[in-house]
């Protein structure tokens, strides 16, 4: 057992119900002079030493550097904290070479290869463009496998369908296309995750897609992997003759062959940032776009051209009313998050992108749906958008990664500050991500972090866009270690070196959950998760002890408990909330069969089950920015 791991079951505060019930806010270092009755202990946290709250360094506007430079790269309080800083950034020089300003964030790379008499032809190798975009392995701003990455390889995979391909054992050409293959070298991957091994021939084989994999098992490799490959063994469509388009210089609007989608800036970024990796020296250009950044910047870059687009909703819908973009050469759509953005309430949006535009129809595209949950609702979405397609689940749809120790305290509101400076003061190591349930309280425990000298800073939709990338970057260079966040950060982002999250506000909806504490335990490494619960979280208990007993992890005597006082007299019980989310094994909404366990595979028997409520869904937003280009709505989060 981990050091941490040792500390944090020191730290278990309670076992059951009969917490205590004294809520007065005692600091540890308080505490512990009162336990020692004396002196107190050696300060733990090393890097504070000495610190008075006033004694912050100012470290100027260091944010450009890409190193961790420790105190001295951190600003004055006022610069990173919570509510009452923002506006205080005044500094422009945050953008480092994985900038963050919109757009084509580098402008025009030198060395697009090209598509020669149906060839492939790369571009020129670019040592500083290469060491920007893969790093080096010693760099901790760069993902690296953990311990258990093998153990991947032992998780039941079901994929059911008509002719389901064979998975892939390596990443090897054919399927694979060669200079993807050098890509992935070059970012350090020696094997595919179970999802790539299957995704890759299903996409090559043309079929349609829906994934489900848990949280940190390489589902954006899932997607851009084969799709990059089929467009660097295909080339560039043609584009029609309606605008005088003239590949790499000024033209009207783009024409992107593929268009992933998904439900956050943030994440749209990433996904971006990855595409940019596996796409270098290729033929396709990407790009991104997404609201709350400069559209016209944005507008500039899709007259430059792009070829794999990655939007958010609001904003591509925005840019589609502008003429600025035509999607009438998608052969790619990967809806990633899916059901999130159906939660967003983003649904609208995409029915307009996929079926209201120019997009070519169900039958001429491939279509990929991925994410690490999928309530039913999601799988009827698929009816439209899908064709004859394949569903893959890499364990459990919906369950959590056993690299992520996952321990639930029992925890009074009142007590919550407390104990949330008990954990963080027991390990300096790593980042650590605290999420809340509101915007507001985002804030106020940013600033209260801050007050105890920790170096914390927040995201959340209030946040400028600006603010949240800052806050972003400064959590993962390390120069504030810790992000307390609202559920805008729980899907989809890949920040190496994140040790631990806490459930400091459990959320409502148990998917939320499982996406939240898949920010640890990623690629392998492992992660511990700690969630506060009280009995205002009985809602959630009952799937919660579901998904702790599926990881098998402790189930604490209190939660069983309170699942059991909760469900009592509710008629039912497990997982059957938020649009009907499946309580078999089976969650293709087409089989009528089985679940098949490892790697077996399973035909499905057709037809589509429409037996899945869709009521109970959470709301998380105003609709209203339909169009706006501002992303759906987040406005509590
Ligand atoms: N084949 C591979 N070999 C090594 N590392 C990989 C491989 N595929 C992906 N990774 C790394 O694993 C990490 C997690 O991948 P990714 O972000 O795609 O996960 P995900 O399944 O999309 O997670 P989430 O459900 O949270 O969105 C990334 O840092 C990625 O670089």
């Amino acid at each position: 057992m981990s050091d941490l791991s040792a500390n944090m079951q020191k730290l278990s505060v309670n076992d059951d119900a009969s917490a205590p019930k004294t809520g007065a806010y005692i600091p540890p270092h308080v505490r512990a002079r009162m336990a020692t009755g004396g002196e107190a202990p050696q300060q733990q946290r090393g890097s504070y030493n000495n610190n008075t709250r006033g004694s912050f360094q100012n470290g100027g506007n260091s944010y450009g550097n890409s190193g961790n430079s420790g105190n001295s790269g951190y600003n004055s309080r006022p610069s990173y904290g919570g509510n009452n800083t923002r506006g205080s950034f005044g500094n422009n020089s945050y953008g480092n070479n994985r900038g963050f300003s919109g757009g084509d964030r580098r402008g025009p790379r030198d060395n697009y290869g090209r598509f020669v008499d149906g060839k492939h032809v790369p571009g020129p190798v670019n040592e500083r463009t290469e060491l920007e975009l893969f790093g080096t392995q010693e760099d901790p701003q760069f993902q690296s496998t953990g311990i258990n990455f093998d153990n991947y390889d032992d998780i039941p995979v079901e994929a059911t369908g008509t002719d389901v391909p064979e998975p892939l054992l390596a990443f090897t050409s054919p399927p694979l296309e060669e200079h993807l293959i050098t890509n992935i070298k070059l970012a350090r991957y020696s094997k595919p995750t179970p999802v790539q091994k299957y995704s890759i021939p299903i996409v090559a084989a043309g079929r349609d897609l829906m994934a489900c994999a848990q949280t940190g098992s390489g589902k954006t490799g899932g997607f851009l992997f084969p799709v990059l490959s089929q467009s660097f063994f295909n080339g560039p469509s043609s584009v029609p003759d309606d605008n005088q388009h003239k590949r790499f210089s000024y033209q009207t609007k783009s024409y992107p062959t593929a268009l992933v989608l998904a439900p956050t800036r943030e994440l749209v970024l990433q996904i971006f940032e990855e595409a940019k990796k596996f796409a270098y020296r290729s033929w396709v250009h990407p790009a991104v776009v997404y609201g709350g950044a400069d559209i016209g910047q944005q507008i500039a870059q899709m007259r430059r051209g792009c070829d794999l687009l990655v939007a958010t909703p609001g904003r591509l819908v925005d840019l589609l009313e502008r003429g600025i973009v035509s999607l009438a050469n998608i052969k790619y759509l990967v809806l990633d998050e899916a059901d999130r953005m159906l939660d967003m309430g983003f649904e609208p949006q995409i029915r307009r992108i996929v079926e209201g535009e120019n997009m070519p129809g169900v039958q001429e595209r491939q279509t990929l749906l991925f994410s690490a949950t999928f309530p039913k609702d999601i799988q009827e979405l698929a009816r439209d958008f899908l064709k004859d397609y394949v569903f893959l689940s890499v364990g459990r749809v919906g369950s959590t990664s056993e690299n992520i120790t996952q321990k639930i305290e029992y925890v009074e509101d009142y007590d919550k500050k407390s104990i949330l400076l008990d954990i963080l003061a027991a390990d300096e190591t790593g980042l650590k991500l605290i999420f809340v349930e509101t915007k507001r309280m985002a804030d106020a425990l940013c600033d209260f972090l801050i007050n105890e000298e920790f170096y914390a800073t927040s995201i959340h939709g209030d946040r400028t866009q600006r603010e949240r990338e800052r806050a972003l970057e400064m959590f993962k260079s390390g120069r504030a270690p810790i992000l307390v966040a609202t559920a805008v950060a729980a899907r989809g982002l890949d920040i190496p070196n994140v040790t631990h999250v806490v459930n400091y506000d459990l959320p409502t909806d148990i998917d939320d959950y499982v996406h939240r504490i898949g920010r640890t335990g990623r690629a392998g490494n492992t992660g511990i998760a700690t969630a506060f619960f009280n009995r205002g979280n009985k809602g959630v208990a009952r799937e919660l002890m579901d998904i702790l007993k599926e990881a098998n992890q402790e189930v604490p005597s209190f939660l069983e408990t309170v699942a059991r006082e909760s469900s009592f007299g509710r008629g039912g019980s497990g997982r059957g909330g938020r649009g009907g989310r499946s309580n078999g094994p089976s969650r293709d909404s087409r089989s009528s069969g089985g679940y098949s366990q490892g790697g077996q595979r399973q035909q499905s028997s057709g037809g589509y089950s429409q037996g899945g409520s869709t009521g109970g869904h959470k709301s998380y937003g105003n609709q209203s920015s339909y169009g706006s280009g501002n992303g759906g709505g987040d406005s509590w989060w």
